[in-house]
């Protein structure tokens, strides 16, 4: 008698929740056509949610999933500029301010063409969960334009950073939102931005941006933090079952900020990284990748990857992009872009063995990807968490600004190692707490998810 009573109420439990997500996610989708990838982002988080909501319902009873997956504002602005003919272009520039609830909305700006409202939200709302893993006080925020810095000369990107600046201007300061770089802006742009701003306001507000220039204001170690800080999270995961990178073969996608800075740790503590790509295709040097080169190819000559071939002859150039996962190797780092690694790349990795897998770009796995990982005991590091180390060193940045100090390299690299073991500790803590031990995807999205949520319960229905 007793124990059907309470199986009675388990099922009426999980049936709420259920009922609960259902219920929210259709309304994310009605609510927002056409927008997959924010789809994409929502579903994910919501399916590692049940287990949390069944142990703490008042997060259903205070409506916190509705709010959480409304951004507080979405900014969408018209950004004019003059190329080198004088000919007249005209981009769509974005800002998505999802949450504030831990602290000023922060995220970083992205110039690509295939920028639009989906993109910036699906990104926004990972960075909430993101930024709160890290234990900084940042809320989450995210933006961009559908610009296209390829080919484009340093007066364009000048006139472009500029232009989408004096708009920006007025609905960001070191308080209310600070953005930082992604895909198609670093330093430089960020640099652009910063002058623009400090014209605007008059002001050298330091804390507005971050991933600034060392010389006024930058933070060491932010251009090495999201790559050096995905291989910290590799490590942790990897020590658990008595592993490590050293000696490993890895193979990393992408070629841009965080995929540099992701060979360069792990070809520092041992690992023989032998593939990385960019947009056209992948190289593959079986004698490991000579990273200067890859510098030399896209940070000083923005050229393409292809290039490699040019000062290493033995290696191999392949065109297409997902070819790179045939390559047998025991650590995958998809470094550059959402949804770059499907079921098939997936169960190709694992047939050859793959050991662990960890997001350096945000959400580059499809959900089949991340179900087949998981399925197959291979370790998973998901993007929240293992890509966390560079907007946690922003907040770093943010601080040494508030505080008109700045911390040696070392320094600010322990503060990174320290934050990535935390992050792991709290991400494996929730999942044991909810009895998905080693489930890294749950435990990331549950344990981001309560310190968000009892922020907002705290601050009532605003
Ligand atoms: N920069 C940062 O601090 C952080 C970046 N991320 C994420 O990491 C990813 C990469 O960003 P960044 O390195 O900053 O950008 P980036 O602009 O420096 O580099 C992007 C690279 O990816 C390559 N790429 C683009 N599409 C590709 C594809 N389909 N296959 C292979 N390569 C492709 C580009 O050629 C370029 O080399 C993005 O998902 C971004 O959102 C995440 C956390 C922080
Ligand atoms: O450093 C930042 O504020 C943002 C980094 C970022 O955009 C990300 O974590 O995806």
């Amino acid at each position: 008698m007793t124990n059907s009573y309470i199986l009675r109420k388990k099922n009426d439990i999980d049936e709420q929740v259920q009922h609960y997500l259902d219920e929210v996610y259709s309304t994310v989708v009605s609510r927002n056509p056409n927008e997959t990838e924010f789809h994409q982002a929502v579903a994910l988080i919501f399916k590692s949610l049940s287990p949390i909501l069944r142990k703490y319902p008042h997060y259903m009873e205070k409506g916190i999933l509705e709010q959480l997956v409304e951004p507080e504002r979405v900014i969408t602005f018209r950004v004019p500029w003059i190329d080198d003919n004088g000919k007249v272009h005209v981009n769509r520039g974005f800002r998505v301010q999802f949450n504030s609830a831990l602290g000023p909305y922060k995220g970083g700006l992205r110039f690509h063409p295939s920028v639009n409202v989906s993109i910036v939200k699906f990104l926004g709302l990972e960075q909430i969960i993101k930024n709160a893993l890290t234990g900084q006080p940042i809320g989450g925020g995210k933006g961009g334009a559908d610009f296209d810095p390829k080919g484009k000369s340093d007066n364009e990107i000048m006139r472009f950073c500029q232009s989408y600046m004096s708009e920006l201007a007025r609905h960001i300061g070191p308080d209310t939102d600070i953005p930082a770089g992604d895909i198609g802006v670093g330093a430089t742009e960020i640099g652009y931005m910063f002058g623009q701003y400090k014209k605007i306001r008059g002001n050298f507000e330091a804390g507005v941006l971050t991933g600034k220039g060392l010389g006024y204001g930058g933070s060491l170690a932010r251009k090495e933090a999201t790559g050096y800080g995905a291989i910290y999270f590799v490590e942790e995961m990897l020590k658990s079952k008595g592993l490590s990178i050293n000696g490993s073969t890895t193979v990393v996608s992408g070629s841009g900020n965080v995929a540099i800075y992701a060979i360069e740790k792990a070809t520092s503590l041992g690992a023989k990284v032998v593939a990385c790509s960019d947009s056209d295709g992948f190289i593959y040097d079986e004698n490991g990748i000579d990273l200067d080169t890859i510098k030399e190819i896209k940070e000083v000559n923005k050229d393409r990857i292809e290039t490699y071939l040019a000062k290493h002859p033995a290696a191999a150039y392949f065109a297409g992009c997902n070819g790179i996962w045939g390559i047998p190797c025991d650590v995958a780092l998809p470094c550059a872009t959402q949804n770059e690694l499907d079921s098939e790349s997936a169960a190709k990795l694992i047939s050859h063995g793959v050991k662990a897998v960890a997001e350096g770009a945000n959400m580059p796995c499809t959900p089949e990807a991340i179900d087949a990982f998981l399925e197959n005991d291979i370790l998973f590091g998901p993007a929240k968490a293992a890509n966390a180390g560079g907007v946690a060193v922003s907040s770093l940045e943010m601080a040494q600004n508030s505080m008109r100090m700045s911390w040696t390299f070392e320094e600010v690299d322990e503060k990174l190692q320290q934050i990535m073991k935390n992050t792991y500790e709290s991400c494996l803590a929730a999942s044991i707490e909810f009895e998905a031990e080693g489930n890294l995807e749950i435990g990331s999205n549950i344990a981001g998810f309560k310190r968000v949520a009892d922020a907002m319960v705290a601050h009532g229905v605003i």
